[in-house]
């Protein structure tokens, strides 16, 4: 449906967009995931008409979209902070968008009714944005959204304003809207746990490119760079000769002593010392300190852990849990820095 090729952005010597290429599915639930200022943002804004790149198409069926000034575009943006008018009901918020459009009244509450109803707050109609939770205010915006049924619907950092548990219910709520609705979604977050929750691809960005576009099992299991490997799911990064192996917490065995005939080593084995233990309920995490590496190794192990801090330890792995990547130059987002 939207095809982004080779999109370029700089803000002064910042390169914000760096030869960007992304198709988008219709139907398609998508994530862009990176660090604070890779520029997400900024790819939003260009397709949302705010922006325009200094190169590159953007194309919605075929059709150039960059040409199509921004309330023209069957495209919405949702902002990080909700935007509400305070002084106005929610249905009044809602209306809102359709109400500059000039639609029939009629057909203005018929549409404001069904959008209030898949949100679930038909019984805050009345209510202003200060009455209601963060939850509830986050549902307003999004049926403000909705309501204008845009082909594409682009959501800003949507939940970065709610607590934890509002969070992961709206992650649900989320999910759920964008199937009922049948809108194609691409969100932006720096939160990989929520990326992953959330979306059929994600688009993992850093310093103005894209990386990897990817189902989430596939970039977790399969990143094919080391930046990719460090940012989305913890990681342990162990440099080599041609490149860099990286194994899961998960995936790494942990023995008491220096596991000698541990039957599963033959990926790779390390000897270290426990520097630390958290429990987290279904598994715990341990950090390992190992000598000769900078960091220590992180593993996950199931249930509570039997080793404890300062015990010796043997560290080992099957084959098949090393993926690896090439070492990746590090790139800078300022043109002509040192990164
Ligand atoms: N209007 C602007 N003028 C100058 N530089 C800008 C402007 N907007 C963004 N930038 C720069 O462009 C880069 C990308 O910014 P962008 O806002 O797209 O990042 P982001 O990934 O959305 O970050 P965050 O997660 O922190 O919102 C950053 O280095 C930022 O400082």
């Amino acid at each position: 449906m939207i095809e982004i090729k080779g999109v370029s952005h700089r803000f002064g010597r910042t390169r914000a967009l760096d030869d960007v290429s992304l198709d988008i599915g219709e139907g398609e639930f998508s994530a862009l995931l990176g660090p604070s200022g890779c520029g997400k943002t900024t790819l939003l804004r260009v397709l949302a008409g705010f922006e325009t790149p200094d190169a590159g198409k953007v194309t919605l069926d075929g059709e150039d979209l960059l040409s199509v000034p921004p309330h023209r575009r069957p495209v919405n943006l949702m902002f990080q902070s909700f935007a509400l008018f305070p002084h106005m009901s929610v249905e009044r918020n809602v209306a809102y968008g359709l109400e500059r459009e000039r639609l029939p009244r009629r057909e203005i509450r018929e549409r404001v009714d069904a959008v209030l109803d898949t949100v679930g707050l038909t019984a805050y109609a009345r209510r202003r944005p200060h009455e209601l939770s963060g939850g509830q205010r986050q549902r307003v915006a999004l049926a403000r959204a909705i309501v204008k049924r845009p082909r594409l619907l682009l959501l800003d950092e949507p939940l970065s304003a709610l607590d934890k548990q509002v969070r992961a219910e709206m992650q649900l709520e989320l999910k759920r809207l964008q199937h009922e609705v049948g809108i194609t979604f691409l969100v932006v977050t720096h939160d990989q746990e929520e990326a992953m929750s959330l979306a059929d691809r994600i688009a993992v960005m850093n310093a103005g490119r894209i990386e990897q576009t990817d189902a989430p099992v596939t970039l977790y299991e399969r990143p094919r760079t080391a930046f990719v490997a460090g940012f989305v799911g913890a990681n342990n990064l162990f440099p080599g000769p041609d490149g860099i192996t990286a194994v899961r917490p998960e995936s790494i065995r942990i023995c008491e002593g220096d596991g000698d005939g541990d039957p599963d080593a033959g990926g790779g084995r390390l000897t270290g010392t426990v520097v630390d233990v958290s429990f987290h309920g279904g598994t715990s995490h341990l950090a390992v300190r190992v000598p000769d590496l900078d960091r220590p190794v992180l593993v996950a192990v199931q249930g509570p852990s039997r080793v404890i801090s300062g015990q010796q330890v043997s560290l080992s792995w099957p084959p098949d849990a090393a993926v690896h990547v090439p070492a990746s130059t590090p790139v800078s987002p300022i043109e002509g820095e040192e990164p």
